[in-house]
Order: structure tokens, then C-alpha cells, then sequence
């Protein structure tokens, strides 16, 4: 059975990621027996561009009918001035809202070859490997009502509503239990329970849900707490737990103990694990059409797709065995310290596919 693939490749640095991504699944296709077929849409700028939507309904519809979607990353200085409502941001949230994608899995491996290209020193960040599980479709992201509003005084206010019910927490605590079983048995729950009422019912049914996993050691932190000891000491974590906003801002956070924000890959999955795939960084504008961007943590999210919605776990390995062996050989792209020679996009998509 050919697997249907649709690459959204986006704006500023998505489309030169993408196009290694592609590459990558090419090879693999065209090489390694992986039945496929690729096809391609617009999303966020590249969207309002083409169609004046950040998710075009065509792409919808085609999201809809893939087996697995790869998206690179929207958004620049270009559009920040749109309405919200168009803005490239609300084409990537629509998407996940859309097609239910609620488990949104990010996990921070150290390769050993980056242990003096992170921030921290090496001993605290050797042998790093987290696992940051976000929701995606809930919470302060999406939460009503917002907008902005007259005060009586005549001054306006903005205003978010952090929300979370029951089932929402639920699902999203049933799946890092799962992803902890399959890992060190270690869950940490992240919340602000001190402050928000809806940490407190988080918390609540964290507790309730982890009677069905006595196997699995959970804990609580609190966010705050968190983002220090993840800086701290951050071996010290297995799976992290954790609502949308808090999961978005501690993942930043973990990319940089890998080294850089262009290692760290995603998979954003619905109910049945069918999934969308994308690098944990944006479009970074100040990089755009250099050919500067790191194209790892897109092919790394090739990886996942491979293994999550595809069930192609030898292709997912020989993918994740390929940019090992390029780093062993000391490729690097200009974020990432140390190695000894500094590639563009291409070059490292190339490097790559020539391990596979
Ligand atoms: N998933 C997404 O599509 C996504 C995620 C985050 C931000 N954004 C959007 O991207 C735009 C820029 O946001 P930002 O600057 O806050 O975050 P960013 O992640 O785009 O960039 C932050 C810094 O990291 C660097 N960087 C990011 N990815 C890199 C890569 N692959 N290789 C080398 N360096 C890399 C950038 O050059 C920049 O210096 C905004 O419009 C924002 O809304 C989109
Ligand atoms: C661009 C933005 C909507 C997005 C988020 O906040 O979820 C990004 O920061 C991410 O981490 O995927
Ligand atoms: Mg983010």
C-alpha cells in the first residue's frame, strides 16, 4: 500500500527544510523499498499568498486524505501586520485543531557528537534524552473568550482564557503514561497548581489517571521550577507532562540543551496516531534564503513519521543512524558548535542522504 505524504513546506526557512526532508523520503523511496507519494500544499504566509487563507481549504482537504503530513514552519516579519485571524500563526493552529492533533510529542536527545555544542557543559547534558508531551488543542491557545476589550475608562484591555476540561486532561495524561511505559517509567507533570484553577483540576486528574499506571513514578512540578531545573539539571527528567503554552515555552528551552533549536523534531498526533510532523523552531526569518538553516530537525521529524504514522521503524532508525554519522564526521550547519566544517542547507540534506 503507497503511503500518501503531503509536505507543507510554509514560509522563511520552511521551504529550503522541507526540500531536504524531501529528499530524504525520496531516497528512502526511491532505494529502500518505502512505498510512497508525495504531493504539496500551502500553509500560513505561503497559504494567504495563494488562496488570502492561512489554511487553504484545498490543503485542508488534502491534510485530511494523507496518511502523514511534513510541515516546515509559517509565519515573518512580512505578515505580522495581517489581521489575527489570517495571521500565518492561526494556519498552524487551525491544522492541529482541525485534524485533532492533541498529543504534541517533543523529546530532546543529546547526540553524543553535540556534547560541547550545547549551552551547558557537557556533563550536565551528556546522555540527555526527554521527552516533552504537549497538549495542542486545548488550554490558553485556544481558550474563549479573548480579544481585546474598552475599559470604562476608556483604556483597552487584552484578555486569554486558559481552559482545560476534563477529557482534554485525560487523553493527554493517558498518552505520556503510555510514552513513559515505553520509556524510563518516569513522569513529571507540569503545571502552576499554586496559581490556576485549571492546573488544580489538571493535577487532579493527572493523579486520578496514574491508578491505571501504579508502574509508572509521577511527579509534580511547578512550571516556574520546571524551566529552572530543566536548565539545572535536566537528566533528571524522562517525560515531561504539560498544557499547550507551558509545553511550547519548556520545549524552546530543551532544544537549547541539545545544542540548538534546529535538532529538535515533533510529532503532533490524533486519537488514532495519525500525525503531523514538523521541527520544533519557526520559520527564522533571519536566516531565510541563505542556506544557513539546519535541515535536521525536519529530517529527524521525517523519522518520526516514519515510525509513528507509517509504522516504518527500520526506515525511521536508518534516518537517525544517517545524521549521526554525518555529525560523527563532524558536518555541521553555522548553529551548531564545534565539528570541523560548517555546511550549508543542501549540503547537510545531501550528507544525509548519502548515509541513508
Ligand atoms: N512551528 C512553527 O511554524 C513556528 C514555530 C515558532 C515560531 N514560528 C514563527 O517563526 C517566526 C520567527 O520566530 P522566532 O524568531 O521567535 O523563532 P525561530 O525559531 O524562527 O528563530 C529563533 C532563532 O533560532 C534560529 N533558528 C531557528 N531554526 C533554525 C534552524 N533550523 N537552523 C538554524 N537556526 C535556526 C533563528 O535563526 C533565530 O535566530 C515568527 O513568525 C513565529 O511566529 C513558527
Ligand atoms: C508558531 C506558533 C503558533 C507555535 C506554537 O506556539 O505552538 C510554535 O511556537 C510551536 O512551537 O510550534
Ligand atoms: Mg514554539
Amino acid at each position: 500500500m503507497s503511503h500518501r505524504i503531503l509536505l507543507l513546506p510554509g514560509d522563511g526557512i520552511g521551504p529550503e527544510i522541507v526540500a531536504q526532508g524531501r529528499r530524504v523520503l525520496e531516497a528512502l523511496r526511491d532505494n529502500h523499498g518505502l512505498d510512497c507519494e508525495l504531493d504539496t500544499a500551502p500553509i500560513g504566509g505561503a497559504g494567504y499568498d495563494a488562496a488570502g487563507q492561512p489554511l487553504p481549504e484545498e490543503t485542508l482537504a488534502k491534510a485530511q486524505a494523507a496518511d502523514a503530513v511534513l510541515l516546515g514552519a509559517v509565519g515573518g516579519p512580512r505578515y505580522d501586520e495581517l489581521p489575527r485571524e489570517v495571521r500565518p500563526e492561526r494556519g498552524l493552529l487551525a491544522i492541529r485543531a482541525e485534524l485533532g492533533l492533541f498529543g504534541n510529542l517533543r523529546p530532546a536527545m543529546l547526540y553524543p557528537q553535540l556534547a560541547d555544542a550545547s549551552a551547558l557543559r557537557p556533563e550536565v547534558v551528556a546522555g540527555l534524552d526527554l521527552l516533552i508531551v504537549r497538549e495542542l488543542t486545548g488550554g490558553i491557545y485556544f481558550g474563549e473568550p479573548r480579544g481585546v476589550r474598552e475599559l470604562p475608562s476608556g483604556e483597552r484591555q487584552g484578555y486569554d482564557t486558559e481552559v482545560y476540561s476534563e477529557s482534554e486532561i485525560e487523553r493527554i495524561a493517558r498518552l505520556a503514561f503510555a510514552a513513559a511505559e515505553r520509556r524510563q517509567g518516569r513522569l513529571c507533570s507540569v503545571d502552576k497548581a499554586n496559581v490556576l484553577e485549571s492546573s488544580g483540576l489538571w493535577r487532579e486528574v493527572v493523579e486520578r489517571v496514574a491508578a491505571d499506571y501504579p508502574q509508572i513514578e509521577l511527579s509534580h512540578m511547578y512550571v516556574d521550577n520546571a524551566a529552572m531545573q530543566l536548565v539545572r539539571a535536566p537528566k533528571q527528567f524522562d517525560v515531561i507532562v504539560t498544557g499547550n503554552m507551558f509545553g511550547d515555552i519548556l520545549s524552546d528551552c530543551a532544544a537549547q540543551l541539545t545544542g540548538s533549536i534546529g535538532m529538535l523534531p515533533s510529532a503532533s498526533l490524533d486519537e488514532r496516531g495519525k500525525g503531523l510532523y514538523e521541527p520544533v523552531h519557526g520559520s527564522a526569518p533571519d536566516i531565510a534564503g541563505q542556506d544557513k538553516a539546519n535541515p535536521l530537525a525536519t529530517i529527524l521529524s521525517v523519522a518520526m513519521l516514519l515510525r509513528y504514522s507509517l509504522g516504518k521503524s527500520e526506515h525511521a532508525e536508518r534516518v537517525e543512524r544517517a545524521v549521526g554519522q554525518v555529525l560523527e564526521e563532524g558536518l555541521r550547519t553555522a548553529d551548531l558548535q564545534g565539528g570541523s566544517r560548517v555546511v550549508g542547507t543542501v549540503e547537510m540534506g545531501e550528507a544525509v542522504v548519502g548515509r541513508l
